[in-house]
């Protein structure tokens, strides 16, 4: 047996195909962005059945030539989970058709709960091209991946971007619908809470779910001027401009969804001990509640990891990362805060309570 560097042939050949599932995984994003703009997901849906091809092209109006291409494409995506392919019966014939599975219902645009928003925005080339700099951007201090693709900071970049400062706006929204699903379960983290404050709650999606869920509990998205500057609340949600990196307003608790993977150690220190002036002088025992995500190889699945740590180099290229226990309570300790408690809350990310 023919050996190279003390490697079988056969472990060569396996580390080509890892190398090649890698070297093309871009295709998978692609495959993705292709079927939301083609809307295909909603076409399944509007069908109430599954789809023949013959059907779906129809519909698509895909010229003759292109029909095996589109099928290739439909049986990648089908082996990966994004269609089941089930034999129906019409007209005493047998066929193949393809049914929605739960990816795919996530993105059906039409639906409450569409991720499609999100594929929009993250496969939008403003992001996506970004990842050609990585090696640039690894070799300059202390300045992010877009810093260097787009020629300013993210946030920056999207005050002066108002569409894709929509798109931007419109995936957080999408994603905090689907942890929103996981919310409704906890509600013993809110009860006994008189006002909460959604600390870059962006155009206020989880803190309206909230608010309704509880009419008596007064609630405050805050974020950047831009985001929230042309919205308008209810009786019992408001939403208000500023800086985290200033001051935060009042409140008995402090809701922190997806802000803290985005920034530094030290950015997050000062945003942790900002949030502990917000909650602190109430006279009560406030609480600051984190969804993030919490880091542990040794207990997740393979699959859970994985998509952990690619979040994980997405929010390195912000100069922001995904933490581990221990790596969340240094940063809880260092901003003056006693005590925590995590909870899981969806599939990847976690509920964390930390106290005074
Ligand atoms: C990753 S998004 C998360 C949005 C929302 N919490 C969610 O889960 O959908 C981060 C949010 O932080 C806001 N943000 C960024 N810098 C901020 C600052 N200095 N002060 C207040 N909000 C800020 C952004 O505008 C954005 O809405």
């Amino acid at each position: 047996m023919a050996s190279i560097n003390g490697r079988s042939a056969n472990e060569m050949f396996q580390g080509q195909a890892l190398l090649y599932r890698h070297l093309y995984a871009f295709i998978d994003s692609m495959c993705l962005k292709w079927i939301v703009e083609l809307r295909i997901p909603d076409i399944i849906h509007n069908h109430a059945k599954p789809i023949t091809l013959p059907e779906l092209v129809s519909i698509l109006q895909i010229p003759p030539t292109k029909v095996g291409q589109v099928q290739s494409l439909m049986r990648y995506l089908s082996h990966n989970g994004f269609f089941e392919r089930v034999r129906i019966h019409e007209n005493f014939e047998e066929k193949e058709a393809y049914a929605l599975t739960a990816a795919s219902e996530l993105l059906v645009k039409s639906s409450e709960l569409s991720l499609a928003p999100m594929v929009e925005c993250v496969l939008d080339p403003t992001l996506s091209d970004s990842y050609h700099h990585l090696k640039k951007w690894v070799h300059q201090e202390d300045v992010t991946l877009f810093k260097i693709s787009l020629g300013s900071h993210f946030w920056d970049f999207l005050t002066k971007n108002p569409a894709y400062n929509e798109s931007f706006n419109d995936a957080m929204a999408s994603d905090s619908q689907i942890s929103n699903l996981a919310l409704r379960d906890c509600k013993l983290v809110f009860e006994g809470l008189e006002s909460i404050v959604d600390v870059g709650g962006g155009t206020g999606t989880t803190a309206t779910i909230i608010s309704q869920a509880f009419p008596n509990l007064k609630c405050i998205v805050f974020d950047r001027p831009q985001v929230v500057h042309n919205l308008s609340g209810t009786n019992n949600l408001a939403f208000v401009g500023g800086d985290m990196f200033s001051s935060i307003p009042k409140a008995d608790a402090v809701l922190l969804k997806w802000i803290l993977h985005n920034w530094s150690d030290k950015d997050c220190v000062k945003i942790l001990k900002n949030c502990k002036e917000a909650i602190s002088t109430n006279g009560k025992k406030g609480k600051v509640i984190i969804i993030d995500v919490v880091i542990n190889e040794n207990q997740d699945q393979h699959e859970v990891t994985e998509l952990k740590l690619l979040m994980d180099v997405n929010m390195a290229c912000v100069n922001g990362k995904e933490r581990s226990e221990e790596e969340w309570m240094k940063l809880f300790k260092e901003a003056g805060f006693q005590g925590y408690k995590i909870s899981p809350l969806t599939g990847y990310l976690s509920l964390i309570e930390i106290y005074p």
